[in-house]
């Protein structure tokens, strides 16, 4: 039997004991991985190991997929219909409810968000995202086809069946839940591997998958480094589709790794440097309140993230002043405190990236308004951070930082500041504040953007589809648009009176 993690939680936020079991779950058992290696989990609060998870192979993946294959061919797939589907997913989402202090103290531990954050946002959303396609799991309806009187022909749509899902440390329970919802609903079975960082909590509801009934195989966790566990999900011949959250430069092997391999299915949900408009006629404490959401939310390790501010040059100054001021205000400090509004950056690695972006702001020209420094003297904290004067070729202005860094940009003529928040590889999402119906519509049109927010930014809902234009992704993720990531159309024509 593998180790377990056992920590009896004492915060202001959260207490009760938590045991997570730190193997590899394959049909349902707990096992080491196959080399009997293990990773060390880091806390970003300080920088040091409190756990140590099974380091898996590419061994330990190929049995995750022979059990999920025979799950698909004897108890999932087209064997089980959607309403029992359904009704464990909903059983699934329940059980987690159940222990969603739980659930939120174990994200706080591997991620460094508020408990606050992690128990309202992502528990709840996680939970929402897995009851959402339970309702769908009895709905994947085909067509019926109107060609000829003679004939009947109609579309099925199938599950694909064995699916690879790579996710990411940001929202480590929020993207396993987008990842395995539209999967099972659908009738496929699953591979997944969670981020060595952040695996505790995709390890924790393993538990609950066994609990409430879904069959051995279904869904199987491999954690585990992605140059291993990863690449031999993306290279798999027998795993016909992968999905994938994280960076850019990763979504590029997992494709590579598809095409060498099987030409699996690719879903790929990437990076961002997402423009947020202010207008002339915004409400400005309504701008301020959503920029700084749309910026500081998650540390900035959000991949919709309004890390461009465009502020019209009528309000700029006044807009300048009270957002510097609300970043300001920002409690950082530990993440189970009951008022800290921000926590550490996920890890030392990243802690190092934004800090590396916040020099070459310096070194590049920029003027740093606010922030641009750690916080504290241990953990990997850094102060939520405004920069202006800079120039479009800037690093800070062109690449992802996936921190609490943002630039504000003023602008005059509209057309050319829609051309400079074009002006990216990335087309993930946009906001957009004004009062004018029209500028909004007008303006949410021109930009090349898979989500277009108006007087909001960073609103995800189960039901509304999230995905990229360009170099942010291929697919989409949510809502309905989500089930046809996992199916195969079968086109059946049945001839009842046709002449050859
Ligand atoms: N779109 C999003 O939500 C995310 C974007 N990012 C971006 O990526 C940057 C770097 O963060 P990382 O942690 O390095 O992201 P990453 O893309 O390396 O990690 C995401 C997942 O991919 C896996 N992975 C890594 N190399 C792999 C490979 N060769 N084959 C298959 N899987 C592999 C990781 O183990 C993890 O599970 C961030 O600064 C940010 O810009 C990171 C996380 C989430
Ligand atoms: N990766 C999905 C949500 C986000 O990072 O903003």
């Amino acid at each position: 039997m593998p180790s377990q993690f056992v920590k009896e939680f004492d915060t202001p936020a959260y207490k009760g004991k938590v045991t997570v079991n730190t193997g590899v779950f394959i049909n349902n058992e707990w096992r080491d991985g196959s080399d009997n290696t293990t990773i060390d989990l880091i806390n970003p609060t300080n920088g040091q190991a409190y756990a140590k998870i099974s380091e898996g192979t590419a061994k330990d993946v190929d049995l995750a997929v022979e059990a999920a294959q025979k799950a698909f061919d004897t108890t999932w797939g087209l064997k089980t219909p959607g309403l029992a589907r359904g009704e464990l997913m909903w059983k699934l989402a329940f059980a987690m409810e159940e222990i969603q202090d739980e659930l939120a103290a174990l994200e706080v531990l591997d991620n460094g968000k508020t408990f606050k954050d992690a128990k309202s946002i992502d528990v709840a959303a996680a939970i929402g995202c897995i009851k959402y396609y339970a309702g769908w799991a009895d709905k994947n309806m085909g067509q019926q086809i109107e060609t000829h009187e003679g004939k009947f022909a109609y579309t099925r749509h199938e599950p694909i069946g064995v699916v690879g899902q790579i996710i990411p440390w940001n929202f480590p329970l929020l993207m396993w839940s987008w990842k395995i919802g539209p999967a099972l609903a659908t009738g496929n079975v699953i591979v997944m591997k969670p981020s060595e960082l952040t695996p505790l909590s995709a390890l924790r509801c393993c538990d609950l998958i066994k609990k409430v009934g879904f069959p051995p195989g279904v869904i199987n966790v491999v954690t585990g480094y992605g140059q291993t566990v990863g690449n031999a999900i993306s290279t798999h011949m027998k795993i016909d589709k992968v999905a994938f959250t994280g960076s850019t430069l990763v979504g590029r092997k997992i494709m590579e790794g598809a095409a060498k391999s099987n030409l699996k299915k690719v879903t790929l949900e990437l990076g961002g440097k997402s423009p947020n408009i202010i207008f002339d006629d915004a409400d400005i404490d309504t701008a301020v309140g959503w920029a700084s959401h749309g910026i500081y939310w998650n540390h900035g390790q959000a991949c919709c993230a309004g890390s461009r501010i465009f502020v019209q040059e009528g309000i700029y100054d006044k807009f300048l002043t009270a957002f510097a001021k609300k970043a300001q205000s920002i409690q950082i400090g530990d993440p189970f405190g009951p008022e800290t509004e921000q926590g550490p950056q996920v890890s030392e690695m990243q802690y190092d990236r934004i800090m590396d972006y916040i020099s070459s702001g310096k070194e590049e020209g920029a003027t740093v308004h606010t922030g641009g420094e750690r916080h504290g003297s241990e953990g990997y904290f850094i102060k939520p951070t405004i920069f202006t004067d800079t120039h479009p070729d800037m690093r800070i202005v062109k690449e992802e930082i996936f921190g609490p860094v943002g630039v504000v940009i003023k602008f005059k003529d509209v057309a050319d500041m829609v051309r400079q928040a074009n002006d990216t590889v990335y087309g993930l999402a946009a906001a957009i504040f004004t009062k004018d119906l029209n500028t909004a519509i007008e303006t949410g049109h021109a930009l090349k953007a898979g989500t277009v927010w108006i007087n909001c930014i960073n609103n995800l809902d189960p039901s509304v589809p999230f995905g990229g234009f360009k170099q942010s992704g291929i697919g989409r993720e949510l809502g309905q648009y989500a089930l046809a990531n996992y199916t195969n159309v079968k086109a059946v024509h049945v001839n009842l009176s046709m002449p050859i």
